[in-house]
């Protein structure tokens, strides 16, 4: 199948631009797709609306190939891909991460290996999304047992807001410590640190959020990762980005861990 191009690179900006049209495979073991995005760092509705409209596409496009994942293929990358973060020195150092709860209708990165380990007795801090409403916003929450959680509308667990003896549960923006790790789910990656969501926004928020938080109180910014089977990762170019996509650091797919940026190398050579 072959995707039109949109050209739009009169209006977008200098750097934008110089990613405007390249064409990639998507997925070979299913089959050969072509696609071209355009990535957009421009203000102009119509721009945004467009990229808006690839990132669409491409969402059903790799949906549909989720779903065509054979299952025993699924669960042994769900298990290699976890237990590589479990033997990792930056994981096995970390203290206090976010973490997704992982939801096998959505085809996500199975993370109750991981989350079983993590709650163990003397184990690290964890906080979980909790989303709180339509408008992209959404909390990390304490948890300290996966009995904690319960599934909401979309048939995601999330934690209540209060625990079994009627205490707010601590939020992550409002705790004294950083975290050091947070694990992100998504639908696609590349090796630049592009990732595609699920077009809520909620990452994308409050990743920014967090981020500016950190930066305010000094701390060292958490390492974004992302668990990634190894079909979700995309030839660069793939993936269409606007100015309010925060990139990752790493991902961990069951071929190894791919380190991105600078913050990466350091924290996963060491
Ligand atoms: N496990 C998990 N928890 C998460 C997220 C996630 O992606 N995964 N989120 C990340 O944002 C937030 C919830 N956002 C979500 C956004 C869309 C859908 C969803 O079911 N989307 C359908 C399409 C629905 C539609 O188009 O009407 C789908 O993707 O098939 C689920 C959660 C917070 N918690
Ligand atoms: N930091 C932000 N502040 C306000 N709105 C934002 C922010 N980041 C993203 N959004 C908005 O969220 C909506 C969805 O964005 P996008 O399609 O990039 O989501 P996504 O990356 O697929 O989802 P997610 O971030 O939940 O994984 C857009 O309308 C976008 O403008």
């Amino acid at each position: 199948m072959f995707w039109q191009s949109v050209m739009m690179t009169q209006k977008y900006t200098i750097a934008a631009a110089k990613s405007v049209v390249v064409s990639a495979q998507l997925w070979r073991p299913y089959g050969l797709l072509r696609m071209t995005t355009i990535n957009c760092n421009s203000n102009n509705r119509d721009d945004v609306d467009a990229v808006f409209k690839q990132k669409k596409t491409l969402r059903t496009q790799v949906k549909k190939c989720l779903k065509a994942m054979d299952p025993s293929l699924r669960s042994q990358q769900d298990n290699a891909i976890q237990d590589i973060i479990l033997g990792a020195p930056w994981f096995k150092s970390s203290l206090r991460l976010c973490a997704y709860i992982s939801c096998s209708a959505l085809r996500e990165v199975d993370t109750f290996k991981l989350l079983s380990q993590i709650l163990q007795p003397g184990g690290k801090k964890v906080y979980v999304p909790r989303v709180e409403d339509k408008n992209s916003h959404m909390r990390m929450l304490n948890i300290s047992r996966i009995d904690d959680l319960i599934a909401n509308s979309m048939d995601i667990l999330e934690p209540p807001p209060v625990d079994a003896d009627g205490n707010a549960r601590e939020d992550v923006m409002q705790a004294n410590d950083p975290i050091d790790i947070l694990l992100l789910p998504g639908l696609a990656f590349d090796r630049s640190g592009r990732r595609l969501g699920r077009g809520g926004g909620y990452y994308d928020t409050f990743l920014k959020n967090y981020q500016d938080l950190a930066a305010s109180r000094n701390w060292k910014q958490p390492l974004l990762v992302a668990l990634s089977y190894s079909q979700q990762i995309l030839d660069e170019g793939v993936i269409p980005i606007t100015s309010t996509d925060v990139p990752v650091d790493a991902l961990v797919s069951p071929e190894g861990v791919v380190p991105i940026s600078s913050a990466a190398f350091n924290s996963i050579q060491c």
